[in-house]
């Protein structure tokens, strides 16, 4: 079997990254030449591979909506000469990265997988050559046709992962979606599937910034607070609310809310919980937010209800399109499918 090729789209974080007298910053060249120094990656069970560095590099803390269009552009413009795609990116937004390739990628079949590291790949005791080592042996040999992120022996679903550990090797989790893949003594496929998606053509839709809002839910917290946030020209809020979904039920609040979804903020109501799904039905206060025309997160991270946001609000004109997609389960980022109660899509001007 001839031998698969891997693009490597090397984008910065702390992989390639050399120490300065400011702390690690990313160095050109250095981690192509640092891996071209790795017999490992070389052996003749390793697929091919190619190493292209984004100029600047970028410590991903720095990176905008305007980066996630750069990557996804240049995977696309390089999809028909490779079998698949490993981005190589800092940790602190690699889950934001992942979920918002996700859902610009519109019938993707071949698999794109985000990793990095916490410790640089050319310092001793880096994580950075295993990560690296086995998305590409992953990518060559259990094809995952989706966007996929790899960290500390697990690829998780994009749209679901999430930074767990500021320092600590297992830095990404899936809280609501079990792993695609393990990687142990053996490799075992968990809820990862390897069969194709489509034969359909690999559309990009495009992102532009968005101007949205992310509020967490707080006891004792100052109603006006979301009121300056909502006269702020934001197209949608994100709220992070308690438990299955539940604010208090204080008037100003909810007041403000209506007033910012009747002049067409989309307000969408994630949980602050770490894991779990919203579920409006199941308090007073939830009900409260769902009648006013709050939508359900359901058991969305949040950095897939952003990226969603950008997605949507970057495709569709149409605010209750808009509504209803963010409803519906898009890119396996939900666990609920497009049904939702009539309530959650009551519009604006209702
Ligand atoms: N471990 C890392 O990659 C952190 C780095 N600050 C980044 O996100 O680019």
């Amino acid at each position: 079997m001839p031998r698969k090729r891997i693009y490597i789209a090397y984008t910065g974080g702390t992989i390639g990254m050399k120490k300065s007298a400011q702390g690690y910053i990313p160095a050109p060249g250095f981690l192509t030449e640092t891996v071209r120094g790795l017999p490992e990656f070389h052996r003749q069970e390793m697929p091919e591979f190619v190493i292209h560095e984004y100029d600047p590099l970028m410590d991903s803390s720095d990176m905008e909506p305007a980066d996630w269009q750069l990557i996804a552009e240049d995977i696309q413009s390089n999809y028909a000469d490779y079998d698949a795609f490993v981005v190589l990116h800092g940790t602190d937004t690699m889950a934001y990265t992942a979920s918002a390739l996700s859902f610009m990628f519109e019938d993707l079949d071949k698999p794109v997988i985000i990793t990095g590291s916490q410790i640089p790949l050319a310092t001793l005791r880096s994580d950075g050559q295993v990560n690296l080592l086995n998305a590409l042996y992953i990518a060559a040999y259990y094809p995952i046709h989706e966007v996929t992120l790899y960290f500390n022996n697990r690829l998780f679903r994009g749209s679901r992962a999430t930074k767990a550990d500021a320092d600590g090797f297992d830095a990404f989790a899936s809280p609501n979606f079990p792993a695609l893949l393990k990687a142990g003594i053996q490799i075992e496929l968990i809820a990862g599937s390897l069969s194709k998606n489509t034969s359909h053509k690999l559309n990009v839709q495009s992102v532009t910034p968005q101007d949205i809002g992310v509020v967490t839910l707080y006891p004792g917290m100052n109603s006006a607070l979301i009121d300056s946030l909502v006269q702020q020209p934001i197209k949608a809020l994100i709220l992070l609310s308690y438990g299955v979904g539940n604010a208090p039920q204080n008037s100003a609040l909810i007041d403000s809310l209506k007033k910012a979804i009747k002049q067409g903020v989309v307000v969408i109501n994630c949980t602050q919980c770490f894991k779990g799904t919203v579920n409006m039905e199941g308090y007073a206060t939830g009900n409260a937010l769902a009648d006013i025309g709050v939508i359900s997160g359901h058991d969305m991270t949040i950095e897939a209800a952003l990226t969603k946001l950008h997605y949507l609000l970057s495709k569709e004109s149409d605010s209750s399109a808009i509504r209803l997609q963010l409803t519906e389960n898009l890119r396996g980022e939900l666990s609920r499918s497009g049904r939702v109660s009539n309530r959650s899509l009551v519009s604006p001007s209702q």
